[in-house]
């Protein structure tokens, strides 16, 4: 099944949640473990455990496990596979972007099957231009994997690029949503090429132009919770984009651990509040 619609049956069965896997050194010396490649995998393990039924997907980002070194991605091999097992979706946050041919083996390396890194997803930065994607956006075809491409990110300093214009007139954010959603022409319910809007942009969706509501793919919504998002940060930036919308968090849960039952209500009580939130979009429009 193609990842547009694995995704839209996961967000139906636990709510549209996605919870980061990000073990911060500070984080992990909260939950009592030791800053080691060990302590990423048990850390990994816990997240999962707390999410099964609970939350539609998982971001690992592999920042965390890439300062290792080789063992700490050994510790993102694993999480994937476990993942797999418990049959819980994975975005990889990867924000890879390269040359053509040099993203080929990106593409290869994390959306091929049965590769060590395999994920279901991967986050892609468009600065080599959209169309240096293009070997990440056909392999995911082939495979039946989802690929996020950054459209206006949750930190401040993303906008003095996303904001820019092009010589005619149409925002950079703007051009990639437009040639993201050509890729998702005639998906069903939803596509397999997502963007990455941070729930923190303010108006600057509107305010360039967009039309997320048109947008015919998933869309990661980073920035609840740690960064400061809410329920009406959700409604402002994402109005008219109902039932894509995946809302990330990744702090503002696991500070809840590193017990499993308390980590659960947790990542149930914010996927309850996602929801309520983008429900709420069809009674205001
Ligand atoms: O691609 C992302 O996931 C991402 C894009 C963006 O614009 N902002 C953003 O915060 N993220 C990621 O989302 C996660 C946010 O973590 P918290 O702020 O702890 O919820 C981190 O892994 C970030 O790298």
């Amino acid at each position: 099944m193609a990842f547009g619609e694995r995704l839209a049956a996961a967000m139906d069965e636990a709510g549209p949640l996605c919870v980061g896997i990000d073990p911060h050194p500070e984080l992990l010396a909260r939950w009592g473990l030791n800053d080691s490649a060990e302590s990423l995998a048990a850390f990994g393990e816990t997240v999962l455990e707390a999410c099964v039924r609970s939350a539609a997907a998982v971001k690992p980002n592999a920042a965390f496990f890439e300062r290792h070194g080789a063992r700490g991605v050994a510790a993102l091999e694993h999480i994937l596979g476990r993942a797999r097992e418990l049959e819980i979706l994975t975005i990889l946050d990867a924000k890879r972007g390269d040359i053509g041919s040099t993203m080929e083996g990106y593409a290869d390396a994390y959306l091929s099957e049965g590769v060590p890194l395999e994920a279901d997803a991967i986050t892609v930065s468009p600065y080599l231009g959209f169309g240096s994607l293009q070997p990440a956006f056909d392999l995911a075809k082939h495979t039946g994997k989802g690929v996020f491409v950054l459209a206006l990110t949750s930190n401040p300093e993303g906008a003095e690029v996303q904001h820019a214009r092009t010589p005619d007139g149409e925002s950079v954010a703007g051009a990639i949503v437009r040639q993201a959603n050509a890729l998702n022409e005639g998906a069903e319910r939803m596509g397999d090429v997502g963007l990455v809007v941070g729930a923190t942009v303010g108006d600057a969706v509107k305010d360039l132009g967009i039309d997320l509501g048109s947008f015919n793919g998933p869309i990661l919504a980073p920035g609840v919770g740690a960064q400061g998002a809410g329920p009406q940060q959700l409604l402002q930036v994402f109005g008219n984009a109902r039932g894509r919308v995946l809302v990330n968090q990744s702090r503002g849960v696991l500070n809840a651990g590193p017990f499993v039952e308390k980590l659960r209500g947790a990542i149930q009580a914010a996927a309850g509040a996602a929801q309520y939130t983008l429900q709420s979009f069809d009674v205001q429009d």
